[in-house]
């Protein structure tokens, strides 16, 4: 702990409670918060919050067991069906939360023998995944086709089955995986591909995701997660329905582990409702993002995720500390969560950011891009 103090790497909790909209409030004092991802700032909807008041009082706090014994409520089919049509997908399963849905589906498809290309900034949960998986991983660099084209020229003849895995959304990077490409490249070398949108549901492609955006795109796995548009918790993966029942018959993270509280599953769908009823409210977070980078002249945000790069984890810190005393919390993300020497602040836009409190956030940001 003394050395990662000394690097200024080590961590700590700070209780912040969050109180309606962007604001939270953090040692007695009130903030507007651009670190949350809570895009549609679903997680303190009235209705969103009435289903699962409402789930609570009519299904109890918990599911009592796996899905697999009695902890498989009906609401669970409801959602599933619901994301499939979202996605286009014949089938989906939900999970207990995105790194639970990461870490079983991978090992699930690919072993020894087998080979993961992912990108070399893909979440951590993609990562734990492939390291249960044991099979052969690779990263590849990020976003770079010529380098995954390479990557899979070389490797797959030798391997067995190959799965490709990227984010839709980066969530430290806020750019956009080229689907369509890497759908490409994933046909002609037989490949399978696994994207994980965690951060394009609810924001992009009129709130279905990031593959939306590329309509020729073809992807194995969909996965994402309830827990930043949608405003509450848990994941699911969208697929074929023979990969679905695969996946309840032989995913640890589904049959080994409690079932997503019921309450959840009705956020999830009454999130859902409010994404296919309000598309101006889908279509904010980008636009938020869009007024800041134009306010500072960087290039346009292609997600709610805009990065501030400034190098060492203390200039990182320094700025954060610098916004947080102008009443603005944008955390500091220092490795090992984003490379070496790429420490940022990462600043997350919701549809309730006021536009002036996104102009301030880039009148405080601007003395640290020369940093
Ligand atoms: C891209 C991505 N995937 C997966 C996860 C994990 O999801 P969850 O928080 O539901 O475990 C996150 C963040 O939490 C994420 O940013």
């Amino acid at each position: 702990m003394a050395e990662l103090e000394a690097q200024s790497l080590r961590r700590t909790l700070k209780p912040t409670r969050r109180i309606d909209g962007v604001w939270v409030e953090r040692g007695g004092r009130r903030y507007v918060s651009f670190s949350c991802n809570d895009y549609l700032g679903l997680s303190q909807h009235p209705q969103v919050k009435a289903a699962a008041i409402a789930a609570v009082e009519a299904y109890g706090a918990g599911a009592g067991a796996s899905r697999l014994v009695t902890g498989d409520h009906p609401l669970f089919e409801r959602l599933e069906a619901r994301l499939a049509a979202l996605k286009g997908a014949e089938a989906a399963c939900v999970f207990g939360s995105g790194y639970l849905a990461n870490a079983g589906i991978i090992p699930t498809f690919v072993g020894r023998g087998d080979l993961i290309l992912a990108d070399e900034l893909a979440h951590a949960c993609i990562w734990a995944g492939a390291k249960l998986a044991g099979a052969e991983t690779i990263a590849f660099r990020h976003n770079d086709m010529e380098d995954l084209a390479a990557k899979l020229a070389a490797l797959r003849p030798g391997a067995r089955r190959a799965l490709v895995a990227t984010d839709g959304v980066f969530s430290m990077d806020g750019d956009i995986a080229p689907l369509d490409q890497i759908s490409r490249l994933c046909r002609a070398h037989d490949a399978w591909l696994l994207v994980d949108d965690a951060h394009g549901l609810g924001v992009l492609g009129g709130g279905a995701g990031t593959a939306r955006l590329f309509p020729e795109a073809h992807v194995d796995l969909q996965m994402g997660t309830f827990s930043k548009a949608l405003g509450g918790y848990g994941a699911y993966v969208c697929a074929s329905a023979a990969v679905i029942d695969f996946i309840k018959t032989r995913t640890r993270t589904v049959i080994y582990t409690t079932g997503l509280p019921p309450a959840n599953a009705a956020a999830a769908l009454a999130a859902l409702d409010i994404i296919a009823a309000e598309p101006e409210r889908v279509a904010a977070p980008l636009a938020k993002a869009r007024r800041f980078t134009a306010a500072l002249g960087l290039p346009p945000a292609e997600s709610a995720v805009v990065p501030i790069l400034l190098g060492e984890a203390e200039t990182a810190l320094a700025a954060a500390a610098d916004l947080e005393a102008q009443g603005l919390l944008a955390v500091a993300i220092r490795p090992p969560t984003v490379p070496a020497g790429t420490a940022r602040l990462r600043l997350a836009f919701s549809a309730g950011h006021p536009d002036e409190a996104v102009d301030r956030l880039a009148q405080a940001v601007r003395p640290w891009l020369s940093q």
